[in-house]
Protein backbone atom coordinates (compact mmCIF):
# COMPACT_ATOMS: atom_id res chain seq x y z
CA UNK A 1 0.00 0.00 0.00
CA UNK A 2 2.42 2.23 1.22
CA UNK A 3 4.45 1.37 -2.27
CA UNK A 4 1.54 2.14 -4.44
CA UNK A 5 1.18 6.11 -2.93
CA UNK A 6 4.76 6.43 -3.03
CA UNK A 7 3.55 5.94 -6.89
CA UNK A 8 0.62 7.76 -7.17
CA UNK A 9 2.70 11.10 -5.46
CA UNK A 10 5.31 10.30 -7.71
CA UNK A 11 2.93 10.45 -10.91
CA UNK A 12 1.23 13.47 -9.37
CA UNK A 13 4.09 15.44 -8.90
CA UNK A 14 5.44 14.76 -12.33
CA UNK A 15 2.09 15.83 -14.28
CA UNK A 16 1.65 18.97 -12.08
CA UNK A 17 5.49 20.22 -11.07
CA UNK A 18 5.89 21.87 -14.25
CA UNK A 19 8.31 24.37 -13.92
CA UNK A 20 7.39 27.50 -16.06
CA UNK A 21 9.11 28.18 -19.66
CA UNK A 22 11.97 30.73 -19.79
CA UNK A 23 10.67 34.23 -20.97
CA UNK A 24 7.62 34.01 -18.44
CA UNK A 25 6.93 37.22 -16.98
CA UNK A 26 5.61 36.88 -13.08
CA UNK A 27 4.20 39.42 -11.45
CA UNK A 28 4.70 42.02 -14.21
CA UNK A 29 8.29 41.99 -12.97
CA UNK A 30 10.28 38.79 -12.84
CA UNK A 31 10.85 37.21 -15.83
CA UNK A 32 12.20 33.82 -16.04
CA UNK A 33 15.56 32.89 -17.46
CA UNK A 34 16.16 29.81 -16.91
CA UNK A 35 15.52 26.57 -14.07
CA UNK A 36 18.12 26.39 -11.62
CA UNK A 37 17.03 23.61 -10.03
CA UNK A 38 13.79 20.88 -8.84
CA UNK A 39 14.28 20.49 -5.43
CA UNK A 40 12.36 18.47 -2.86
CA UNK A 41 9.75 21.06 -2.00
CA UNK A 42 10.64 23.62 -4.40
CA UNK A 43 11.56 25.13 -7.96
CA UNK A 44 14.34 27.56 -8.42
CA UNK A 45 15.11 30.00 -10.92
CA UNK A 46 17.53 32.46 -12.23
CA UNK A 47 15.24 35.35 -13.09
CA UNK A 48 15.63 39.07 -14.34
CA UNK A 49 13.78 41.62 -12.23
CA UNK A 50 12.98 44.54 -14.84
CA UNK A 51 12.27 46.92 -12.05
CA UNK A 52 15.57 46.94 -10.69
CA UNK A 53 17.14 45.90 -14.14
CA UNK A 54 19.49 43.16 -12.06
CA UNK A 55 19.10 39.54 -11.86
CA UNK A 56 17.76 37.33 -8.90
CA UNK A 57 16.59 33.74 -8.24
CA UNK A 58 13.04 32.87 -7.77
CA UNK A 59 11.95 29.79 -5.41
CA UNK A 60 8.44 28.57 -6.21
CA UNK A 61 6.75 25.80 -4.30
CA UNK A 62 6.42 22.86 -6.09
CA UNK A 63 2.59 23.15 -6.55
CA UNK A 64 1.96 19.47 -5.57
CA UNK A 65 2.94 20.10 -2.16
CA UNK A 66 0.77 23.57 -1.89
CA UNK A 67 -1.60 21.55 0.02
CA UNK A 68 0.20 19.71 2.17
CA UNK A 69 2.29 20.32 5.24
CA UNK A 70 5.44 20.66 3.03
CA UNK A 71 4.71 23.77 1.39
CA UNK A 72 3.38 26.53 2.75
CA UNK A 73 4.75 25.52 5.93
CA UNK A 74 8.10 25.34 4.78
CA UNK A 75 7.68 28.53 2.63
CA UNK A 76 7.28 30.57 5.70
CA UNK A 77 9.95 29.22 7.40
CA UNK A 78 12.41 29.79 4.91
CA UNK A 79 11.39 33.04 4.41
CA UNK A 80 11.23 33.82 8.27
CA UNK A 81 15.00 32.32 8.32
CA UNK A 82 16.01 34.92 5.12
CA UNK A 83 14.32 37.99 6.21
CA UNK A 84 15.79 37.86 9.98
CA UNK A 85 19.48 37.55 8.09
CA UNK A 86 21.80 40.40 7.40
CA UNK A 87 25.16 38.93 5.94
CA UNK A 88 27.04 39.67 2.58
CA UNK A 89 27.56 36.08 2.34
CA UNK A 90 23.81 35.00 2.42
CA UNK A 91 21.25 35.77 -0.42
CA UNK A 92 18.94 38.63 1.27
CA UNK A 93 15.44 38.34 1.02
CA UNK A 94 14.20 40.51 -1.51
CA UNK A 95 10.10 39.72 -1.76
CA UNK A 96 7.51 37.27 -1.55
CA UNK A 97 4.28 36.75 -3.84
CA UNK A 98 1.73 35.05 -4.94
CA UNK A 99 1.13 34.77 -8.71
CA UNK A 100 -1.20 32.07 -10.90
CA UNK A 101 -2.12 30.84 -7.16
CA UNK A 102 1.29 30.11 -6.96
CA UNK A 103 3.60 31.09 -3.63
CA UNK A 104 7.28 32.74 -4.89
CA UNK A 105 9.97 34.47 -2.72
CA UNK A 106 12.75 36.02 -4.58
CA UNK A 107 15.65 36.16 -3.44
CA UNK A 108 19.88 38.09 -3.98
CA UNK A 109 21.19 36.26 -7.25
CA UNK A 110 25.01 34.91 -5.86
CA UNK A 111 26.44 34.68 -9.55
CA UNK A 112 29.54 32.12 -9.13
CA UNK A 113 30.50 28.48 -9.12
CA UNK A 114 29.38 26.14 -6.55
CA UNK A 115 32.32 23.68 -5.35
CA UNK A 116 30.43 20.95 -6.54
CA UNK A 117 30.91 22.33 -10.03
CA UNK A 118 34.25 23.54 -9.14
CA UNK A 119 35.35 20.14 -8.16
CA UNK A 120 33.62 17.48 -10.47
CA UNK A 121 33.43 19.90 -13.99
CA UNK A 122 36.53 22.83 -13.64
CA UNK A 123 38.65 19.68 -12.14
CA UNK A 124 39.77 21.88 -9.16
CA UNK A 125 42.20 20.32 -7.05
CA UNK A 126 43.03 21.64 -3.12
CA UNK A 127 45.84 21.18 -1.36
CA UNK A 128 45.22 20.39 2.64
CA UNK A 129 46.39 23.63 4.04
CA UNK A 130 43.98 25.22 1.26
CA UNK A 131 40.92 23.08 2.25
CA UNK A 132 41.53 24.41 5.67
CA UNK A 133 41.51 27.96 4.51
CA UNK A 134 38.34 27.07 3.20
CA UNK A 135 36.54 25.71 6.08
CA UNK A 136 37.65 28.63 8.40
CA UNK A 137 35.99 31.27 5.89
CA UNK A 138 32.96 29.23 6.10
CA UNK A 139 32.86 28.99 9.50
CA UNK A 140 32.95 32.92 9.59
CA UNK A 141 29.27 32.46 7.86
CA UNK A 142 28.59 29.25 10.14
CA UNK A 143 29.45 31.58 13.54
CA UNK A 144 27.29 34.37 12.34
CA UNK A 145 24.21 31.68 11.67
CA UNK A 146 24.90 30.10 15.47
CA UNK A 147 24.90 33.79 16.99
CA UNK A 148 21.59 33.94 15.36
CA UNK A 149 20.78 30.81 17.39
CA UNK A 150 20.63 29.27 13.73
CA UNK A 151 21.59 26.07 12.37
CA UNK A 152 21.55 25.75 8.60
CA UNK A 153 22.05 21.46 8.81
CA UNK A 154 22.38 21.07 4.98
CA UNK A 155 26.06 22.46 4.18
CA UNK A 156 27.40 20.84 1.32
CA UNK A 157 29.80 21.29 -1.40
CA UNK A 158 26.20 22.38 -3.58
CA UNK A 159 25.43 24.54 -0.97
CA UNK A 160 28.51 27.04 -0.56
CA UNK A 161 29.20 29.30 -4.22
CA UNK A 162 32.41 31.04 -4.44
CA UNK A 163 32.50 34.24 -6.18
CA UNK A 164 35.26 36.69 -6.69
CA UNK A 165 37.27 34.99 -4.22
CA UNK A 166 34.26 35.07 -1.48
CA UNK A 167 32.62 32.19 -0.81
CA UNK A 168 28.50 32.76 -0.18
CA UNK A 169 26.38 30.13 1.73
CA UNK A 170 22.91 29.36 0.32
CA UNK A 171 20.06 26.94 0.48
CA UNK A 172 17.94 27.85 4.13
CA UNK A 173 15.24 25.01 3.75
CA UNK A 174 16.28 23.01 6.28
CA UNK A 175 17.68 25.51 8.63
CA UNK A 176 15.69 25.91 12.17
CA UNK A 177 16.33 27.96 15.13
CA UNK A 178 17.18 25.96 18.37
CA UNK A 179 14.36 24.59 20.19
CA UNK A 180 12.24 24.18 17.16
CA UNK A 181 11.59 20.48 15.68
CA UNK A 182 13.74 18.61 13.85
CA UNK A 183 10.60 17.82 11.18
CA UNK A 184 7.42 19.08 9.92
CA UNK A 185 4.93 16.36 10.91
CA UNK A 186 5.91 14.28 13.75
CA UNK A 187 8.76 11.66 12.92
CA UNK A 188 10.68 9.59 14.86
CA UNK A 189 14.42 10.51 14.14
CA UNK A 190 16.08 7.42 15.91
CA UNK A 191 13.83 5.80 12.67
CA UNK A 192 16.73 7.91 10.25
CA UNK A 193 20.31 6.29 8.93
CA UNK A 194 22.54 7.38 11.79
CA UNK A 195 23.69 9.83 9.29
CA UNK A 196 20.86 11.30 8.17
CA UNK A 197 20.06 11.77 12.31
CA UNK A 198 23.29 13.37 12.96
CA UNK A 199 23.07 15.92 10.03
CA UNK A 200 19.16 16.85 11.02
CA UNK A 201 19.77 17.07 14.15
CA UNK A 202 18.81 20.75 15.40
CA UNK A 203 21.98 21.71 17.37
CA UNK A 204 25.51 23.64 16.29
CA UNK A 205 27.21 20.34 15.69
CA UNK A 206 24.75 18.85 12.49
CA UNK A 207 26.90 21.90 11.05
CA UNK A 208 30.35 20.97 12.17
CA UNK A 209 29.54 17.45 10.71
CA UNK A 210 28.19 19.26 7.45
CA UNK A 211 31.71 20.91 7.60
CA UNK A 212 33.79 17.94 8.20
CA UNK A 213 31.72 16.10 5.16
CA UNK A 214 32.43 19.35 3.58
CA UNK A 215 36.14 19.67 4.41
CA UNK A 216 36.25 15.51 2.92
CA UNK A 217 35.07 16.52 -0.41
CA UNK A 218 38.06 19.27 -0.82
CA UNK A 219 41.01 16.62 0.41
CA UNK A 220 39.38 14.10 -1.88
CA UNK A 221 39.76 16.71 -4.74
CA UNK A 222 43.86 15.47 -5.08
CA UNK A 223 43.13 11.80 -4.44
CA UNK A 224 43.76 9.53 -7.64
CA UNK A 225 41.90 6.41 -6.98
CA UNK A 226 44.74 3.04 -7.28
CA UNK A 227 44.11 1.40 -10.60
CA UNK A 228 43.34 -2.21 -9.36
CA UNK A 229 40.17 -2.23 -7.32
CA UNK A 230 40.91 -2.62 -3.45
CA UNK A 231 38.42 -3.15 -0.93
CA UNK A 232 36.64 -0.48 0.66
CA UNK A 233 39.22 1.47 2.64
CA UNK A 234 38.43 4.33 5.14
CA UNK A 235 39.38 8.34 4.35
CA UNK A 236 41.86 7.68 7.02
CA UNK A 237 43.88 5.08 5.25
CA UNK A 238 43.04 6.73 2.04
CA UNK A 239 43.88 10.01 2.57
CA UNK A 240 47.64 11.46 4.09
CA UNK A 241 46.32 13.85 6.21
CA UNK A 242 48.37 15.53 8.63
CA UNK A 243 47.23 13.90 12.21
CA UNK A 244 46.12 17.18 13.53
CA UNK A 245 43.59 17.34 10.41
CA UNK A 246 42.54 13.79 10.91
CA UNK A 247 42.09 14.68 14.66
CA UNK A 248 39.57 17.60 13.58
CA UNK A 249 37.94 15.65 10.86
CA UNK A 250 37.07 12.85 13.49
CA UNK A 251 35.68 15.25 15.97
CA UNK A 252 33.86 17.00 13.28
CA UNK A 253 32.57 13.82 11.79
CA UNK A 254 31.49 13.16 15.56
CA UNK A 255 33.67 10.16 15.36
CA UNK A 256 35.02 11.43 18.59
CA UNK A 257 33.59 13.84 20.77
CA UNK A 258 32.12 16.44 18.65
CA UNK A 259 33.51 20.71 19.04
CA UNK A 260 31.37 22.25 21.69
CA UNK A 261 31.79 25.92 20.08
CA UNK A 262 33.40 27.19 17.19
CA UNK A 263 36.22 29.10 18.72
CA UNK A 264 37.83 25.67 19.90
CA UNK A 265 36.64 24.75 16.33
CA UNK A 266 38.79 27.54 14.87
CA UNK A 267 41.64 27.01 17.20
CA UNK A 268 42.06 23.48 15.66
CA UNK A 269 41.54 24.57 12.22
CA UNK A 270 44.10 27.35 12.41
CA UNK A 271 46.87 25.12 13.73
CA UNK A 272 45.81 21.72 11.59
CA UNK A 273 46.44 24.71 8.82
CA UNK A 274 49.89 25.79 9.94
CA UNK A 275 51.15 22.05 10.76
CA UNK A 276 50.04 20.71 7.12
CA UNK A 277 51.84 24.16 5.72
CA UNK A 278 55.17 23.14 6.91
CA UNK A 279 54.72 19.73 4.99
CA UNK A 280 53.03 21.05 2.05
CA UNK A 281 55.81 22.33 -0.38
CA UNK A 282 55.53 26.17 -1.84
CA UNK A 283 55.22 25.11 -5.34
CA UNK A 284 52.27 22.83 -4.37
CA UNK A 285 50.60 25.10 -2.84
CA UNK A 286 47.59 26.90 -4.65
CA UNK A 287 45.32 29.27 -3.42
CA UNK A 288 42.09 28.50 -3.63
CA UNK A 289 41.00 32.26 -4.90
N1 LIG B 1 20.68 32.63 -4.11
C1 LIG B 1 21.21 31.84 -5.04
N2 LIG B 1 22.17 32.33 -5.85
C2 LIG B 1 22.70 31.54 -6.83
N3 LIG B 1 22.33 30.28 -7.07
C3 LIG B 1 21.37 29.74 -6.29
C4 LIG B 1 20.76 30.50 -5.25
N4 LIG B 1 19.84 29.71 -4.64
C5 LIG B 1 19.87 28.52 -5.28
N5 LIG B 1 20.79 28.54 -6.27
C6 LIG B 1 21.10 27.44 -7.21
O1 LIG B 1 19.88 26.89 -7.64
C7 LIG B 1 19.94 25.47 -7.69
C8 LIG B 1 18.77 24.91 -6.90
O2 LIG B 1 18.95 25.29 -5.58
P1 LIG B 1 18.05 25.01 -4.31
O3 LIG B 1 19.00 24.95 -3.20
O4 LIG B 1 17.00 26.01 -4.20
O5 LIG B 1 17.32 23.66 -4.54
P2 LIG B 1 17.88 22.21 -4.67
O6 LIG B 1 19.28 22.12 -4.15
O7 LIG B 1 17.65 21.79 -6.09
O8 LIG B 1 16.92 21.38 -3.78
P3 LIG B 1 16.54 21.42 -2.24
O9 LIG B 1 15.66 22.60 -2.03
O10 LIG B 1 15.83 20.12 -2.05
O11 LIG B 1 17.84 21.49 -1.48
C9 LIG B 1 21.31 25.08 -7.17
O12 LIG B 1 22.13 24.76 -8.28
C10 LIG B 1 21.85 26.30 -6.50
O13 LIG B 1 23.24 26.40 -6.69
Amino acid sequence: MQKLKARWQQFYSWLIDRPYRAGTLLAQRYQILKVLGMGSYGITYLCHDRVKSGDCVLKQVRPSKLGSNKGRPVYDYEISVLQALDHPQIPKLLDRFTSDGQLFFAMEYKAGRNWEDLIFDEGYTITEPDALSVILDLLDIVEYLHANQLVHRDIRIPNVILQDGQLHLIDFGLARYLGDPATYIEENLDAYLPEKQIKREVAFKSDYWGLGHFLLFLLYSTFTPPEQETEAVTWEEELDLHPATQKLIRRLLQLDPPYDNTAELRADLRAANALSSKIHTSDQKVRYT
